[in-house]
Order: structure tokens, then C-alpha cells, then sequence
């Protein structure tokens, strides 16, 4: 499988879009929004720049790319103001990959930028909007070029299944009765990927940019419907889930080994997903609609479309189950960063 070809949330504004299914991820940002603001206050405070290039990476096809970047200037106006200076150009990137849904971003920009302007008023601006397809895993933007990287729930997605000594059987993901030797390859494949990530966003950055990352992080149990015959086990058995979701310590490790970014803070979020859903009784629902609108099309690339109603019909069932039962939660790890040297 290749991830880069593969990879892509449900497109489209219908009932099981990313777009109309990502209350969870909007959720997730709403949370870790004190920590953005700050990373963009610390910023824009230190450089006072003219023209500000701010880039969300795996910005999918949805509301939240929009929720961040409208947070992002309402940090700088605030502060522009209180400093006395004009509002800066603004050039937003929105990057993901190839096979993301661009259109819908694009076809809401009109609205978008109409709705900054309603909110900030005379003097705001001006904004320009760009869409860069290709994998955060290789350099996406000219050298020096960025002030600010946001990226939220994409980071822990893998550049590729990693390669495994032994197989997990009868599961597509790391649990807790996985070999050793298959859970490592996962950190392995994490740790050189983010590597890469802190690598090239290094490159791009200016001296004094600044990035925050929230990945969805470990202890969250994992929920995947063992096969009950509706797949052939093989199927199942050559299959694995490309993304790897890391402790805050591993994270720290990582941004330290590579050595580019200081760490200004490292957080944890937990997120009830009940409350992530906004449901109290249908939560198994909402959150099987979550889980369809991010998984499908990479269920869908190894097991045909098919079964997916029965799939996902049998993974409501277990989760509304466990949601009843026990408490149910994300937890999201939130890093913010400076590239403190040329
Ligand atoms: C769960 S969505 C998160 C979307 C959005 N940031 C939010 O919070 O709602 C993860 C996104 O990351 C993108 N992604 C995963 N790996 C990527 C890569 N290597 N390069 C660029 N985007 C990637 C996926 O295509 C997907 O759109």
C-alpha cells in the first residue's frame, strides 16, 4: 500500500464527509487553542512582521483548517492593535495530500475571507490562499519562507506501514497482545518520520517560527472489531493501520534528538467522547460516523467497498457498547515549537 496514494478522509459535504463528521477534531482544537494563541502571540510580539505566512499541514477538506487560521488572526489583530501597527499581508497555506479533497476548501474561501473581513474590519488584511498537495514527509515550501506551522490529528499518520519481523495476527493494529517486535517497528517508523517532519519544517521555517502539533496521542484503548468472518483472514492479516500514536515522552525525545526546535510546551488533553461527540445518547453513533469519515477509503483500498455498511454497522455496535460501560477517551498530545537558529 501506498500511503500517499491512499490516504485521504472522506471528500464532499455529505452525510459521511470528513467535512460533516469532525466535531471530535474541532473538539480537539478548541482545547488546544490557549496553547496556539500563545505560540502566535510569543511570535508576532517578537518579529513584528510585515507579511506573515502561516501554513496548517494535513488541513483536510473540512471547518477546522478555517476555525484555526480565524484564531490565528484574531491573536495577531489583537495584539497589531495593541502595538499600534498596520495588520500585516497574510499568505495562508493549506497543505495535505494529492488525493485530498482541495475543492471543498477552495469553493469555501470566498465566504471565509468574507467573514474575516466582517469580523476585523476596515484595515484587515489582505489575505491570499494557497492549497500545496504533497506529503509533510518531504520539503513543501521554499527555504525561510514560513512564520507559523500549525498541524492537528495529521502527524500521527505514518509516511508507510512499517516493515515487521513478525505479524499481529487477526488484528490491523497495535493492541495490547501485539509481539514486541511489530509495536517497535511502529515507534521506529514514528520516530524516523518525525525526524523528517522536524527536518524539513526547520528548513522552511524563518529564524524565530514557530510550530504547534497535536497528535492523538497513547492510552487510548484501542477499538477494532476482531474479524468475525465478514473478511478473509488473510485480508485482515497482510493489512495494518499506517499511523502511530505517541506518549508525550516519546515526542520529547524525538524533538530533542533531532535538535532543531526548542520545546516551549508539551501538553496532554483528554477528551470524553461523549463530550467530543457533543452526545450523551448517541454517542456510538457520532463517533462510528467520525471513525468512517477518517478510515474508509483506506478500508475500502484493502477490503473493497462492500462490506463497509457491515463493518461499520458491527463497530457502532462494540463501540456504543464500551462507550456505555466504561470511560471513553482521547488523549491528544500538544507540542509547540521555536526554531531558535538560522
Ligand atoms: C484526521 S485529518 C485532520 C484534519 C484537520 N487537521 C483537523 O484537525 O480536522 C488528518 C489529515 O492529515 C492528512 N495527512 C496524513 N498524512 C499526511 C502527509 N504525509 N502529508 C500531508 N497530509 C497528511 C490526511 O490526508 C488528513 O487529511
Amino acid at each position: 500500500m501506498k500511503v500517499v496514494e491512499v490516504l485521504h478522509m472522506n471528500g464532499g459535504i455529505g452525510d459521511i464527509s470528513y467535512a460533516n463528521n469532525s466535531l471530535v477534531q474541532r473538539n480537539v482544537i478548541l482545547m488546544t487553542k490557549p496553547i496556539i494563541e500563545q505560540a502566535m502571540s510569543d511570535l508576532y510580539c517578537s518579529l513584528f512582521p510585515k507579511n506573515l505566512c502561516i501554513a496548517d499541514l494535513g488541513c483536510s477538506s473540512g471547518a477546522n483548517t478555517f476555525l484555526v487560521i480565524s484564531e490565528l488572526v484574531k491573536t495577531i489583530e489583537k495584539e497589531r492593535k495593541k502595538h499600534g501597527f498596520q495588520s500585516p499581508e497574510f499568505h495562508f497555506l493549506f497543505n495535505d495530500l494529492p488525493s485530498n479533497d482541495f475543492n471543498t476548501i477552495f469553493q469555501s474561501l470566498g465566504e471565509f475571507e468574507h467573514d474575516l473581513r466582517k469580523q476585523f474590519g476596515e484595515g484587515f488584511g489582505p489575505c491570499y490562499f494557497s492549497g500545496v498537495a504533497g506529503s509533510f514527509y518531504s520539503r513543501l515550501f521554499p527555504s525561510k519562507s514560513l512564520h507559523f506551522v500549525h498541524s492537528s490529528y495529521s502527524v500521527h499518520w505514518l509516511s508507510q506501514v512499517p516493515d515487521f519481523i513478525e505479524k499481529n495476527k487477526g488484528n490491523i493494529y497495535i493492541t495490547s497482545t501485539s509481539p514486541p517486535s511489530y509495536i517497535n517497528a511502529y515507534y521506529k517508523q514514528f520516530e524516523n518520520d518525525f525526524s523528517n517532519f522536524l527536518k524539513y519544517r526547520s528548513e522552511e521555517l524563518m529564524k524565530g517560527g514557530k510550530m504547534v502539533l497535536t497528535f492523538l496521542g497513547r492510552k487510548v484503548k484501542i477499538l477494532i472489531p476482531k474479524n468475525t468472518g465478514l473478511i478473509e483472514e488473510e485480508k485482515v492479516d497482510s493489512f495494518d493501520v499506517p499511523n502511530y500514536t505517541p506518549s508525550p515522552g516519546e515526542v520529547k525525545y524525538i524533538v530533542e534528538k533531532e535538535g532543531s526546535f526548542t520545546i516551549n510546551r508539551l501538553e496532554t488533553t483528554r477528551v470524553h467522547w461523549n463530550n467530543a461527540s457533543n452526545e450523551s445518547n448517541n454517542g456510538g453513533y457520532k463517533m462510528t460516523r467520525c471513525m468512517r469519515a477518517v478510515a474508509e477509503p483506506l478500508l475500502i483500498s484493502q477490503f473493497g467497498p462492500k462490506l463497509m455498511d457491515l463493518v461499520f454497522q458491527k463497530y457502532e455496535e462494540i463501540i456504543s457498547d464500551c462507550m456505555s460501560k466504561e470511560k471513553t477517551e482521547f488523549v491528544s498530545v500538544t507540542v509547540s515549537l521555536t526554531k531558535e537558529t538560522d
